[in-house]
């Protein structure tokens, strides 16, 4: 039987307020090589924050340290206010649940035995487990879909199933605390996306979670806040639209990235660019829709500084120019382009290096085109462009054929590719 938790035990953190997790000032070193330092974060109870980060950045250590398995070099972890450290090792694991990266281990137990593991921090040193155990444990299977698993060796199973099971075997734990080093690393897109889908429900529930994740993707979509570490250090941190950007990615990972919407979310979208010279060239896209969007992805995925219009406001190409900060001049919908729209874009597409049409483009837009010295046109889905006035490249050849074109000395004049809209 279970041991019944003291009075102090059930849980007074529950109902204080303030972050669930705070680190402060964490630094950890193995031997005279520092691998982390000044590490400061808060996680919020009911919430999950990912870490972040290049292979070697310290996720998996700074996770080890917030469970209290490693001794940082200084700094100090809190639950609910109360350092780590003064908690004993039984009291810590009543708190603070964990999954391990690997799922190499060699345990000679069924699945039911591995996930039953979980509950030893709550047996005294010679109780069984009791009916509450094994309720515990039997929910937990369920939760992580693996009950149909129970009698089977755990090193029978795949290395995704071993994960779902080293999940249950946390859940079982029943802790207010979840850490997850990577949790979906092993798992194909279906299990991974149930299996974060199962933290949110979990984080929903009101445990706080704390999980290492390497695909920035799913990080920014199911993570209420990241923390990205890198060069020893915190690089980032809040919610993933802020730290998710091209620039800190750069600074982060030394790769090139184009940053814009996970569709039918807010969650920014990291698609990572092939290395390549960056076509330094002023463009400015006219038309609209997808293709008009697209254009814009590509220019700027490409290193062009990119400016849109006329366009309508909501216009996909609108929001994509937005989310990529490029300088848009839109009109409200349906309401057709006033003069000084027009002119507007007719300065920027006078001063760009070419000018881009991709997509539908209305008779108010014709100056705007012409206003440009060269312009080349995106095929479409539906057809290519035809006009013989101008070359027509698919999507995929638009940065060379921009690249080709001379650049246009910078006047005076040049309106700012900075600005915001007109509308
Ligand atoms: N026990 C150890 N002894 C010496 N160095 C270690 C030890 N554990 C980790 N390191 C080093 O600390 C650094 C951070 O490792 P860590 O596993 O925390 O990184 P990570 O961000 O989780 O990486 P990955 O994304 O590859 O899992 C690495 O350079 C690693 O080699």
């Amino acid at each position: 039987m279970s041991e019944q938790p003291a009075a102090d035990d059930t849980n007074p953190r529950e109902n204080r307020s303030g972050p669930m997790l705070d680190v402060s000032g964490l630094a950890v070193s193995f031997g005279d090589q520092s691998v982390v330092s000044g590490v400061d974060f808060s996680v919020d109870r009911g919430s999950l924050v990912g870490l972040v980060g290049p292979n070697g950045a310290g996720k998996t250590t700074v996770l080890r340290a917030v469970k209290g398995t490693l001794d940082p070099a200084a700094g100090t972890v809190y639950v609910d206010g109360e350092p780590i450290r003064n908690e004993s090792a039984k009291a810590v694991s009543r708190l603070v649940a964990s999954t391990p990266q690997g799922t190499n281990l060699s345990f000679d137990f069924s699945v039911k035995q591995t996930v039953e593991m979980g509950r030893t921090p709550h047996l005294g040193r010679f109780d069984r487990m009791g009916e509450a155990d094994r309720r515990a444990v039997e929910r937990a299977m369920e939760r992580a879909s693996v009950a149909r698993f129970a009698d089977r060796p755990f090193t029978s199973l795949s290395g995704g199933e071993r994960q779902r099971v080293l999940l249950a075997r946390a859940l079982a734990q029943e802790t207010p605390i979840l850490l997850l080093d990577e949790p979906t690393a092993s798992l194909d897109i279906n299990h991974a996306v149930r299996t974060l889908e199962l933290v949110r429900a979990l984080v929903g529930d009101g445990k706080t979670a704390v999980a290492a994740i390497h695909d920035l993707n799913l990080a920014a979509r199911y993570c209420d806040e990241l923390v990205l570490l890198a060069g020893g250090g915190v690089r980032a941190a809040g919610r993933p639209v802020d730290v998710l950007t091209s620039d800190t990615l750069r600074d982060a990972f030394n790769a090139e990235t184009l940053v814009t919407t996970q569709p039918g979310t807010d969650a920014p979208l990291v698609t990572p660019l092939p290395e390549r010279d960056s076509v330094d060239r002023r463009v400015h896209v006219v038309g609209t829709g997808k293709p008009a969007a697209a254009a814009v992805s590509t220019l700027v995925g490409a290193g062009c500084r990119v400016s849109v219009g006329v366009v309508p406001s909501g216009d996909t190409a609108a929001e994509r120019a937005a989310d990529l900060d490029c300088e848009r001049v839109t009109v409200p919908a349906f309401a057709g382009i006033d003069d000084a729209a027009r002119q507007h874009a007719v300065d920027l597409a006078a001063a760009a290096d070419a000018v881009v049409r991709a997509g539908e483009i209305g008779d108010g837009n014709s100056p705007v085109v012409e206003a440009g010295g060269a312009c080349i046109a995106v095929e479409t889905d539906e057809s290519a462009y035809t006009s013989t006035a101008h070359d027509t490249v698919p999507l995929t050849a638009l940065p060379a054929a921009v690249a080709s074109l001379p650049p246009v000395p910078e006047q005076d004049a040049t309106p700012s590719l900075n600005q915001s809209t007109t509308d």
